[in-house]
């Protein structure tokens, strides 16, 4: 059964080098984390005192501001990071998809890249060379596929690097958004491809600013706001009370029936 559970976990940062008061107040004054002031090391505490429970079929959004946790969480739930305080279990194969360069290398071609992608991201040898060819075709890379990656705009790399992501086949899909850097028509095209993999995933936590994709890919939301979860529910009335007013108030009734018919967040 894939799921994840949470029990009371905080993460603490030390900031090594941010010893003298100077620096601790500079650091106080930007972030949107607490920094804890009672040791020696000034500590940014990231996450605090987070108890979760999420299972198949979980459609998440993390909302808040910069700062909040929300990617500190993503990679808490990814295993990356160990919580400092409290525990985290995780039952399933996790894709995360937090940075969409990670495992690409400059030397070797687009190809090349589009294979170990897809190993880092959990996938078989055998199970990427059977999706290759489809992921050539949707990144419309052309011969630029056999160039090295050093050779890519940046917007060619995030048509690779999404082409691999929407390939796969993921227990639980952690998800951080980063898909600026591509043309509108293109973003169109990889949102169908989006929509259909969070469809095949087992389980999604989705990290977003943007209304309209945690709209189209999420059922519940948690708002994080310094380090703390301060509300967990249906994504309209998480977002509605974290922005202040009702962002669907212009959203088709068809949408509106998929959301009121999903299932609401397990740690309700
Ligand atoms: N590796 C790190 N070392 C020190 N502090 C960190 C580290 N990663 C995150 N933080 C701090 O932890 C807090 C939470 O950061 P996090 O990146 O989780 O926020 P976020 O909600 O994802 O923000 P954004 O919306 O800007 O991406 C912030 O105060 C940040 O400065």
């Amino acid at each position: 059964m894939i799921s994840i559970d949470v029990w009371n976990a905080s993460v603490d940062f030390p900031i090594f080098d941010a010893k003298t008061r100077s620096l601790k107040k500079r650091v106080l004054g930007k972030v949107g984390g607490k920094i804890g002031t009672d040791s020696k090391v000034p500590i940014i505490e990231a996450l605090h005192d987070i108890t979760l429970s999420v299972k198949s079929g979980d459609r998440i959004g993390l909302v808040g501001h910069n700062g909040a946790g929300k990617s500190t969480l993503l990679r808490l739930l990814s295993g990356i990071y160990e919580p400092t305080r409290g525990s985290a279990r995780v039952n399933g194969r996790v894709a995360p998809v937090f940075d969409l360069g990670v495992g690409m290398d400059q030397e070797i071609s687009g190809y090349e890249n589009i294979m170990i992608r897809g190993l880092y991201l959990g996938m078989t040898r055998k199970q990427m060379e059977k999706r290759v060819d489809d992921i050539a075709d949707f990144t419309e890379l052309g011969d630029y596929l056999s160039m090295p990656l050093r050779t890519y705009s940046t917007g060619m790399r995030v048509r690779l690097a999404l082409g691999v992501v929407t390939s796969i086949d993921p227990e639980i899909l952690l998800l951080d958004e980063g898909i600026g850097a591509v043309d509108a028509a293109f973003l169109n095209k990889a949102r169908d491809r989006l929509v259909d993999l969070v469809k095949r995933s087992g389980l999604l936590v989705f990290a977003s600013h943007q209304d309209d994709l945690l709209l189209e890919l999420c059922t519940s939301a948690i708002w994080m706001d310094e380090g703390r979860m301060k509300m967990q529910g249906p994504l309209r009335e998480v977002l509605t009370a974290y922005k202040g007013r009702d962002p669907f108030h212009n959203v088709s009734q068809e949408t509106l029936d998929r959301l009121e018919g999903a299932p609401a967040l397990s740690g309700d």
